[in-house]
């Protein structure tokens, strides 16, 4: 029997709503049980636990003050959002977040009104919440907007592009920043400092106290204490920071955690505010949960754990992790070469880059959330004649797009682009799955392209990028552990644009792009039994195509299948043209590109996605089937889309 907390007031909260019956004292008993339940729900689950244990009595005040779903939070990032989701009618699927057909682990506009934007990439809260805004005063929606918004998410430019653009326009426009002085990992960067001295410098720990003698002083009912509220709103809005001179009124700090500092203060801002106005709550990440609270990242994101021990259940691992393979060869590469730097964009540890920078960290450059950014100072490093490695998400380097072409290809810079959580990633569905980045890097020209199918691979193509210096390069990888082959000690250096046969048969060939190459050789093992013995090649680059390879399988073969962990348009949309140029469909080739579906594949574990992708084994299997003209195999359709 799962022990659960007692909650006898949460209990009453079907709804926002039903929080204005209760008292001040008693939202600060609902803002305890909240949390117990938060914790309650994660270690059933697993996910982000510090962030939103920090926000609990934002999220308390915030559905109390404001008038929720026509006021609108938005939530950036949306990591801390389950406090959230629990107050707006998902208490009941809050222990089934982050799994199969469950509450997504981020604010999803389909999932309830009460998510008015989506969001899993930091800081777009404030730029959102601006265009609610605006379409408010333009006769749209009508209510307030209310971006929350982290320290770490501050670091990125888009923050300041619209906080920019907010207090030139002046509409009323609320942000709240939550800081807790962590990011995922410590915050880097001036700006970080900066909003430390906010609350640690002199005048402002007076204000601290005046804030807090304020409320004391705010009588109730509001309209009574007008003339207060704004003496506190003038008196705490101290000009001079860097949110003043952008037009925005400064109200803080004020302790995240204080009901009797924050009620009062959005109740007071709610009621008089006309402009955009900027309130810096001071929060602590795993708030109240001591296993959080003192963990190093905070509790930032956890497996399933107990409660009482904060231990957590580790799944056995049979195999290195691709991250962790990467970071090893980086190491090695690095040890030889002291050209060599390394770039995360706020994902030391995600990157694998913090093994890294253990080694060397004068040649390591953790630049804060800021892709684009990362991507340009790796420019430029490459044309100062370093040799940087711009460690960093598939999704996430999405933001930095024009900086990868701009700034790397087109003047043929050699940036090499170690491209982590390629293909699907599991918990965090669609917002971070690693869909696009074969399609959007393989269609720039001069660049090189490379997915590896297992660790070996992987530590070779380190050592490939390590070597090629003509222009820009990428290799990509997946998301958790290998497939446990053989480690070579050091990488060797790939022939750029060669791919390598794993398996020759007859009939059919496969050729794939990346890690599904396990999946193939199951497929074909399963169907030698039925005397079918398809060649296998694994392609290693997409860019550019391994021609020889590609047109001799199709010389060799009736049929051609491709397969990749990639939307279209990507490796198998290349070959196709390649064929399609050379004339190869003229003389009867059949052909078939495996691809991602063209929807945005649900959270669930990584198979089943791959499974309602129609990717692994048994879709390979019908697909070679199919392309025979043997038919289905065990009613498994060769394709889910
Ligand atoms: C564009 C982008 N880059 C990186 C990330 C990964 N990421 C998720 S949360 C996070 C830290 C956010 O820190 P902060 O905004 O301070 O929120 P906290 O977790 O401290 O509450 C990072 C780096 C992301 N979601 N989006
Ligand atoms: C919220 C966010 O963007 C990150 O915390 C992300 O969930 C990390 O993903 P990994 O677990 O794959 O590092
Ligand atoms: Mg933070």
């Amino acid at each position: 029997m799962i022990n659960r907390p007692q909650t006898p007031l949460l209990d009453r909260v079907s709804l926002p709503s039903d929080l204005k019956a209760l008292t001040d004292s008693e939202l600060r008993q609902l803002a305890d049980e909240l949390r117990s339940e938060t914790v309650s729900a994660v270690s059933e689950t697993g996910g982000h636990l510090g962030a939103g244990l920090g926000v609990v009595e934002l999220t308390v005040a915030l559905h109390a003050v404001f008038d929720t779903p026509r006021d609108k939070i938005i939530w950036d990032v949306g990591h801390q959002c389950y406090p959230h989701k629990i107050l707006t009618g998902r208490r009941d699927r809050i222990r089934s977040l982050r799994t199969g057909g469950g509450l997504s682990g981020f604010t999803k506009r389909t999932e309830s009104p009460y998510d008015p934007f989506g969001a899993g990439h930091s800081s777009t809260s404030i730029s959102a919440a601006l265009g609610f805004a605006i379409a408010r005063d333009l006769g749209g929606d009508p209510g307030d907007a209310i971006a929350v918004i982290g320290d770490g998410a501050m670091s990125a430019g888009m923050a300041y592009e619209a906080l920019n653009n907010a207090g030139d326009l002046g509409k009323r426009l609320f942000v709240i920043l939550n800081d807790n002085e962590m990011s995922i990992a410590p915050p880097v960067g001036a700006m970080s400092s900066y909003l430390t001295r906010l609350y640690t410098g002199g005048p402002f720990q007076e204000l601290k106290a005046a804030a807090k003698g304020a409320v004391g002083f705010l009588p109730e009912p509001l309209q009574e204490g007008a003339r207060r509220a704004k003496e506190m709103l003038k008196g705490m809005a101290v000009g001079g920071t860097l949110f003043e001179e952008l037009g925005f009124s400064y109200i803080g700090p004020v302790d995240g955690h204080d009901m009797e500092q924050l009620l009062p203060l959005l109740r007071t801002v709610k009621s008089r505010a006309t402009g955009p106005v900027l309130i810096h709550a001071v929060t602590r990440k795993g708030k109240g949960y001591a296993p959080a609270e003192t963990a190093a990242d905070r509790g930032h994101a956890t497996g399933k754990f107990d409660v009482v021990t904060g231990v957590q259940a580790k799944a056995k691992s049979n195999a290195p992790s691709y991250t962790s393979v990467f970071a090893r060869a980086l190491t090695d590469q690095a040890s030889r070469d002291d050209r060599i730097v390394g770039i995360t964009a706020a994902m030391p540890d995600g990157t694998g880059l913090k093994q890294f920078a253990q080694t060397f960290p004068r040649r390591c450059f953790d630049v804060g959330i800021a892709e684009q950014h990362a991507v340009t100072f790796a420019a430029g490093l490459a044309a100062g004649g370093m040799k940087p490695f711009c460690a960093i998400y598939s999704t996430f380097l999405q933001r930095g797009y024009d900086q990868v072409v701009h700034d790397v290809a087109v003047q043929g810079l050699p940036v090499r682009f170690a491209i982590d959580r390629a293909g699907l990633v599991g918990q965090d569905g669609p917002t971070h799955a690693g869909a696009f980045d074969i399609a959007y890097l393989s269609n720039l020209p001069g660049f090189v392209v490379m997915a590896a199918a297992d660790e070996a691979e992987l530590t070779h193509m380190v050592a490939t990028a390590a070597a090629y210096d003509r222009g820009p390069i990428a290799f990509r990888f997946p998301r958790g552990e290998g497939t446990g082959v053989d480690m070579p000690e050091h990488g060797e250096v790939l022939e750029i644009g060669k791919g390598r046969i794993i398996s020759e048969g007859q009939g059919v060939a496969i050729l794939s792009f990346g890690t599904r190459l396990s999946e193939v050789s199951k497929a074909c093992e399963s169907l030698r039994a039925r005397g079918i013995v398809p060649t296998v090649a694994d392609a290693r680059f997409a860019k550019p195509l391994d021609r020889d390879l590609i047109l001799r399988l199709a010389a060799d073969h009736g049929a051609l299948i491709t397969i990749e962990e990639g939307a279209v348009g990507g490796f198998g949309s290349h070959v196709a043209q390649l064929l399609a140029e050379e004339g190869i469909f003229d003389h009867g080739l059949k052909f078939r590109s495996m691809v991602l579906p063209d929807r945005f594949v649900d959270h669930d574990a990584p198979y089943a996605m791959y499974d309602s992708s129609a990717l692994n084994a048994a879709h390979i299997e019908a697909k070679i089937l199919d392309v025979l003209g043997i038919g289905d195999l065990k009613g498994r359709r060769a394709d889910n889309r």
